[in-house]
């Protein structure tokens, strides 16, 4: 296994297939280069400006960023991530979603546009890694377009005296994918390999991480790795980052493809919704993929 996560060109397909299920395996993360035809990086910057902002909104004001699904709104620093805060969207493909995020936290015209244009760019990006993804895995027919997409922006207040301390706890995400436009100064990303070492993921322009969250080891039947990760406070300084997911299904079942199961490999989980699963995680708070094995079919 290389030291670094893999870095894949979304231009280079069907070439970097073989590369991308192989990190989707192996590490549970990758770096993408050569989005900007979906993703140009004037919007990544603009967005970075208005993310800035709404992280800089009043408490009062972050607090009517309610959960529209359990966990999708404001979360305040708190006792286990004091250095961190975010504010939450939830169904970024809908536009009266969109609005309501917006509206909650009185954005500006310009800045409902750049998150509007942002919110859609994403999907389109998530959706065509997805499908990149099924592709390799020899699924065909199968579509991510009705699939739920919710985006966080995360603010961490780094300071001298919280160097080494924590940004973000250890673990898995919600989600089948999430990219990651991190901080383009700031670090502190880790991913946890499979050996138990943490791999520092540092800013590198021109680059968008992706990791594979607890969905993506559940509909590949447990070929794809729920990759561990945590930030970790480096340096002094405020580290903005925005993490987009494309989370399940709006109302099927989240199960592997019939593609993925045979007699080696029968069926590792019984078919959950994710609105089931997303309410059993949060309400035990089950942060590291146990979520996952409360729908584990045990055999024998
Ligand atoms: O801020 C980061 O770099 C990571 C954030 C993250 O892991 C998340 O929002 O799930
Ligand atoms: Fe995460």
């Amino acid at each position: 296994m290389a030291s670094k996560i893999p870095v894949i060109d979304l231009q280079d397909f069907p070439g970097e297939t073989g590369m991308l299920v192989a990190a989707c395996e192996e590490w549970g993360c990758f770096r993408i280069v050569n989005y900007e035809g979906i993703l140009p990086d004037s919007l990544l910057y603009e967005m970075r400006q208005v993310v800035g902002s709404l992280l800089d909104l009043p408490a009062e004001v972050k607090a009517r960023n309610r959960d529209v699904i359990p966990g999708s709104g404001y979360m305040a620093p708190s006792p286990v991530n004091p250095l961190y805060e975010a504010l939450g969207l939830y169904d970024t493909s809908s536009p009266q979603a969109v609005d309501a995020f917006c509206s909650n936290l009185d954005a500006t015209p310009q800045q409902r546009d750049v998150i509007s244009k942002y919110a859609r760019a994403v999907n389109e990006l998530l959706v065509d890694i997805g499908g990149k993804i099924v592709l390799g895995l020899g699924v065909r027919g199968f579509s991510f377009d009705d699939w739920c997409c919710q985006f966080r922006i995360n603010k961490y207040k780094f300071a001298p005296h919280t160097v080494n301390s924590p940004g973000v706890q250890l673990h898995t995400d919600s989600s089948f994918l999430t990219l990651l436009h991190d901080d383009k100064d700031i670090g502190g990303l880790e991913v946890m390999k499979p050996s138990g070492e943490f791999q520092p993921v540092d800013p590198s322009h021109g680059t968008l991480v992706v990791n594979l969250g607890d969905i993506a080891a559940v509909w590949s039947n447990g070929r794809f790795l729920n990759v561990k990760h945590r930030v970790m406070c480096k340096e002094a300084g405020t580290r903005l980052s925005i993490a987009s997911f494309l989370l399940g299904p709006k109302a099927e079942m989240v199960e592997a493809p019939l593609e993925l199961v045979d007699a080696e490999h029968p069926r590792l989980f019984s078919p959950f919704t994710y609105h089931d699963y997303r309410s059993l995680r949060v309400s035990n708070s089950l942060q590291t993929g146990e979520t996952v094995d409360c729908f584990r079919i045990h055999k024998g």
